[in-house]
């Protein structure tokens, strides 16, 4: 399959989709590390895949989705952003709801996508 129609199909079937560095449990990255800890907070599943592992997804991602660097974190097939981002939206109770909302619509097991 074509990288960008992969990364499409990643997107549009994982509610909450983080790309990132290593895995939830192995980061490879501090950015990484620090965006997969407030997931895994917030309790909700959600599926990653690990661009060190699969280097054209690193490559083209940013392409795709004009966002130059990893994490990225995808919502309902929306990129929400970085670890920045992310830890601000945790920190003003923002995240949690929209995590919820993602997987209600569309339940699903924690996994490498
Ligand atoms: N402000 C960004 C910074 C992330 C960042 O600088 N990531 C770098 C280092 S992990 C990156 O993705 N570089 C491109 C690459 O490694 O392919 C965030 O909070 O996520």
């Amino acid at each position: 399959m074509d990288v960008m129609e992969q990364i499409k199909q990643q997107i549009s079937t994982h509610p909450i989709l983080l790309y990132m560095k290593g895995s939830p449990k192995m980061p490879q990255c501090g950015f990484s590390s620090r965006a997969a800890q407030v997931l895994m907070e917030c309790g909700e599943k959600f599926a990653y895949v690990d661009i060190l592992q699969n280097p054209e997804i690193r490559t083209n991602l940013p392409v795709y989705a004009n966002w130059p660097t990893f994490p990225q974190l995808w919502i309902s097939g929306e990129l929400f952003g970085g670890s920045d981002i992310i830890l601000e939206m945790h920190e003003k109770g923002e995240l949690l709801p929209l995590l919820q909302e993602a997987n209600k619509n569309a339940p699903q097991e924690s996994a490498d996508a």
